[in-house]
């Protein structure tokens, strides 16, 4: 099949190149043009763990290629995927500017049937306005399908390629039937394609994102309510766990969620809510437990400190939201290098691949260090941002060198408390003793 991805970011290259993996010829349209010179000679533009042997096999192999003209990625596709951004707005509700724009666009441009495909997470009834978009300029038959995606950054290629399940908003039979033909070879170890309508695809989106969302700040008021009370979260974490209800799964208290997504798809759906008269008690709450546990570590540090912050100097290991990506889209370690900034302590960070970005975004207000171990260097203490592997199993013995004093703040629980205790370290963690 002949397939075009509109927007080539983390879904969009993931989404463009495994399709390409299985056969299609896909045409990845993005308005970056940097980013498409660099993709269409070789360069990959974003970490994800396996993306870059695939895409280079398809890029090589001609299945793969990339343009900024919008109308010559059209030419002969018959499905065209939006993996658009949807950021939040001023009011939190998706922006829905850049799908509406393509779909403008789009219209104008058509000139055959093609299915219209939004992967983009959307709130209910965005594909009715993207049809209304294109039909505004374009009189012939099209469709409009809401095909959420579910990947997660990190592990975004096994997730589209063996995914838990398809989710296919849509009442044509003919765009069925394309988008069945295009999912079978993801689906073939049983993993079901679910057809449904338009808005309860929508809405699937929102709900899954917003579900696992409650899960963590659920486990995060555990945590609080672990110190206070002496319990231990972890043994609570695997007391609870082990119920199949329940599931292991998105359990890990820490110091918020973060990334691209939970944070803005818990904002709109909350207002999606409001906007039919709705109040979303639980999604609120969600939030608000949110934004007082990414700073929960700085309380404790400042306590620690007796407030007194100004002059100390740390070592941040971690700055991507979670490991195995460079994304620092609402990462919980800017928050925290905020509060010690604005406090008057200085930190010099170390990420295995997040740096680049974060030094975009904050110059040279603190240091990086090339590995993490150079970044404990007259520092007064560690703090864990992110559970990096190299991360779990540190030399301590180098820990106790380099640092100035033992002293370890982990927002991710990596240690066992008695060992590093044992170690003589002075060690903080989440929700345990
Ligand atoms: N990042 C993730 O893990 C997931 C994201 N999503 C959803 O997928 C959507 C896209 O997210 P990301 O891929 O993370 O965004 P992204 O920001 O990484 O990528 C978006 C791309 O669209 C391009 N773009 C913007 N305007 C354009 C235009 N007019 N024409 C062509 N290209 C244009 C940008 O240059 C960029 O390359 C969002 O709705 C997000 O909520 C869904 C599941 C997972
Ligand atoms: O819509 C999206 O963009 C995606 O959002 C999340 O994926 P992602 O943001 O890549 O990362 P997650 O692994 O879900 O982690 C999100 C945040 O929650 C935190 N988290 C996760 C799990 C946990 O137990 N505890 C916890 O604090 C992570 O540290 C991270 O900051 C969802 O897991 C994907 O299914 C979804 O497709």
């Amino acid at each position: 099949m002949k397939l075009t991805v509109v927007g080539t970011g983390y879904v969009g290259l993931v989404t463009g190149t495994c399709f390409a993996e299985t056969g299609n010829f896909v045409t990845c349209v993005d308005i970056d043009a940097k980013k498409v010179e660099k993709l269409s000679s070789g360069e990959i533009t974003i970490f994800e763990p396996g993306l870059e042997k695939l895409f280079a096999r398809n890029l090589k192999d001609g299945r793969l290629q990339f343009t900024t003209d919008l109308a010559a990625g059209l030419e002969d596709a018959e499905v065209v995927f939006l993996a658009l951004p949807t950021p939040p707005g001023e009011d939190g509700s998706a922006d829905l500017s850049y799908i509406l724009g393509v779909s403008d666009s789009i219209g104008k441009l058509l000139k055959d049937y093609k299915v219209i495909i939004d992967k983009s997470t959307v709130p209910v009834g965005t594909a009715a306005k993207v049809h209304a978009a294109i039909a505004k300029n374009y009189s012939g038959e099209f469709d409009v399908v809401s095909n959420p995606e579910f990947l997660r950054e990190g592990v975004a290629v096994d997730d589209f390629m063996k995914p838990d399940r398809v989710v296919i908003g849509t009442t044509s039979e003919r765009a069925q039937k394309l988008m069945n033909d295009l999912y079978a070879p993801f689906v073939r170890q049983g993993n079901p394609i679910i057809f449904m309508d338009e808005k309860s695809a929508e809405l699937t989106k929102y709900a899954a994102n917003s579900f696992l969302a409650t899960k963590i700040s659920f486990m995060n008021e555990i945590a609080q309510l672990c110190e206070k009370l002496g319990a231990d979260v972890d043994m609570v974490r695997k007391g609870i766990g082990t119920d199949d209800r329940i599931g292991k799964r998105f359990l890990f208290p820490g110091i918020g969620y973060g990334g691209s997504c939970f944070p803005k798809d818990v904002k709109a759906l909350i207002k999606s809510s409001t906007e039919v008269a709705y109040d979303f008690k639980i999604l609120n709450a969600v939030e608000e437990v949110n934004e007082l546990q990414k700073l929960h570590l700085v309380s404790k540090i400042k306590t620690y400190y007796k407030d007194a912050l100004k002059g100390k100097h740390f070592a941040l290991w971690g700055l991507a939201f979670k490991p195995n990506t460079d994304d620092i889209r609402e990462a919980p370690a800017l928050y925290i290098i905020d509060a010690l900034l604005a406090a008057g302590a200085t930190v010099t960070a170390f990420d295995p691949e997040a740096m680049k970005n974060v030094q975009r975004v904050l110059g040279d207000s603190i240091a990086f260090s090339n590995d993490q171990y150079s970044a404990l260097h007259h520092a007064d203490a560690l703090i864990i941002a992110t559970e990096w592997n190299e991360f779990r199993t540190p030399v301590f013995d180098k820990l106790a060198t380099l640092l100035k004093s033992k002293t370890i703040f982990d927002g991710r629980n990596l240690f066992d408390v008695d060992y590093v205790r044992g170690l003589g370290f002075y060690y903080e963690s989440i929700g345990r003793p």
